[in-house]
């Protein structure tokens, strides 16, 4: 008789043959969870390559979506209400049973999981994954996370209030609730940072940008809605952006409204004299770049640097297919191009990233506030060199994806008060879009428009 077919090799723990097989999308999430934490990989790439890998059925693939994105999210709290029930200090838990305990409450504490089956099925996992001997602690914890009831029951047990609050209710560590409180300011109601804090703690919307095809063409192809601030920006239901004939071909690209508007801001600058050579001075990936490159007018020269040589080669693939530019892979802070070379310059500066944080879930616990520091050293070095880089008369866009006020305001206040600098207000190039001033810079929010939270300045040398 011949042996039955063996199944392909699978990376899955196998267990006992007498119990039902592991169920895929818990197993994926564990797995993502597992990556962050024991190899610090992202979420977001190793999420879709354990997904092409594992071939789960749709249903399958976005409940694996949503426990791991939202197991990751939820750390902080899942982390509060564990250490609660746990007789000795999380840390001390082996890494693997803290992961599995994580997955179990989150299924208790923010979906409608009966709490049976989250339980039982992380027992299962556990016995697997681990062994039998966790697999009792494991049992025994979530039962009592259950037996506390939900997110909000939980809450209240855990007594916290004011800033702890709020960053237990919206998944942030505190430091960055006080970031953003003080971002939003003192013009904004203290009633927003809570709505604020949701809006980025929630999954993001995929936007489009249509750069070498009819916005109305691309609206219709995807299905999706033309974004309320870009011209160029549709908003996608949902699907698979990367199967739209228009995105494989790179007419159009994934971007968030907000990115499209931070170029833009530097394309719409009023500027007198010549206006041929544009600079994109931290350009990788290139998505900026991408549509700097689009639209602008004819005769315009754009260079993009980016100082990482992979970078580089990822913005040479963005601009693929477009005439008169340049990609060099440069460190903006000791260029190789001579002082006045551009008369436009956009520096979208590295940065904590606070203001992107709904697209890496894990972000927000790997960022400490002494991330901020150093950073603010870079961007102020990049932004001196980037205002040296354009003759007098030209405009700098300073650009983060952070709120944050140490490296949004500080930076730009700094720079105007050199004595060839000058402030040319945001708000009155993007008069369509309300909400948008931060003084005299710009501010988006995803909670008043549906964007990455990104800051800009747009300053000019004078002399
Ligand atoms: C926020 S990202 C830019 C995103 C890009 N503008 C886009 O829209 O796709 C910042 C980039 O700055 C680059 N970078 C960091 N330090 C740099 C430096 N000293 N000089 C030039 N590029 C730098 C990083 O490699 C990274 O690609």
């Amino acid at each position: 008789m011949s042996r039955p077919p063996r199944r392909p090799a699978q990376r899955r723990p196998q267990r006992s043959p007498r119990r039902a097989p592991l169920d895929g999308a818990r197993l994926t999430a564990y797995d993502v969870l597992d990556g962050v934490s024991a190899r610090e990989a992202y979420a977001n790439l190793l999420l879709p390559q354990l997904l092409r890998e594992r071939d789960l059925d749709p249903r399958d693939a976005a409940f694996a979506t949503q426990l791991a994105y939202g197991a990751l999210r939820a750390q902080g709290t899942l982390d509060a209400v564990l250490a609660r029930l746990v007789d000795r200090p999380l840390a001390d838990l082996d890494r693997r049973v803290l992961d599995l305990l994580r997955l179990g409450a989150y299924q208790v504490l923010d979906l409608r999981v009966p709490a049976h089956a989250a339980v039982a099925t992380t027992v299962d996992l556990t016995r697997a994954i681990v062994g039998t001997g966790a697999s009792g602690l494991v049992n025994a914890v979530l039962r009592k996370v259950a037996a506390g009831g939900d997110r909000a029951a939980w809450l209240e047990r855990l007594g916290a209030d004011g800033d702890r609050r709020l960053a237990l209710a919206t998944d942030h560590p505190e430091w960055i609730v006080s970031a953003w409180r003080e971002a939003l300011g003192g013009d904004s109601p203290a009633e927003e940072l809570e709505p604020a804090l949701l809006a980025d703690d929630a999954a993001p919307e995929v936007h489009l940008v249509a750069r070498h095809v009819d916005r109305a063409a691309l609206a219709e192809e995807s299905g999706g809605t033309p974004g309320p601030w870009s011209p160029y920006a549709v908003r996608l239901g949902g699907g698979d952006p990367g199967r739209l004939p228009s995105v494989r071909s790179g007419a159009a690209a994934v971007q968030d409204e907000g990115s499209q508007l931070a170029a833009l801001l530097l394309a719409r600058a009023p500027l007198e004299g010549p206006d041929a050579r544009w600079l994109d001075v931290c350009a990788g990936p290139g998505g900026k770049a991408g549509l700097l490159a689009a639209v602008r007018p004819a005769g315009v020269h754009l260079t993009a640097a980016d100082r990482a040589p992979h970078r580089a080669e990822l913005v040479r693939g963005a601009l693929s297919g477009e005439d008169d530019v340049e990609v060099v892979v440069a460190d903006g802070r000791r260029p190789p191009w001579a002082p006045g070379s551009f008369d436009r310059v956009l520096l979208d500066a590295p940065c904590t990233g606070l203001g992107a944080l709904r697209r890496r879930p894990e972000v927000r616990w790997r960022r400490t506030p002494e991330d901020v520091g150093p950073l603010v050293d870079l961007q102020t070095a990049l932004l001196d060199s980037a205002l040296s880089s354009v003759r007098p008369g030209g405009v700098v866009a300073y650009v983060t994806c952070s709120p944050h006020a140490a490296e949004t305001v500080a930076v730009a206040d700094a720079a105007a008060a050199r004595d060839d600098v000058e402030v040319l207000p945001v708000a009155p190039l993007f008069a369509e879009v309300p909400g948008i001033g931060r003084g005299p810079y710009g501010q988006l929010w995803p909670h008043r428009h549906g964007t990455d939270a990104m800051f800009m300045a747009l300053l000019r040398r004078t002399r």
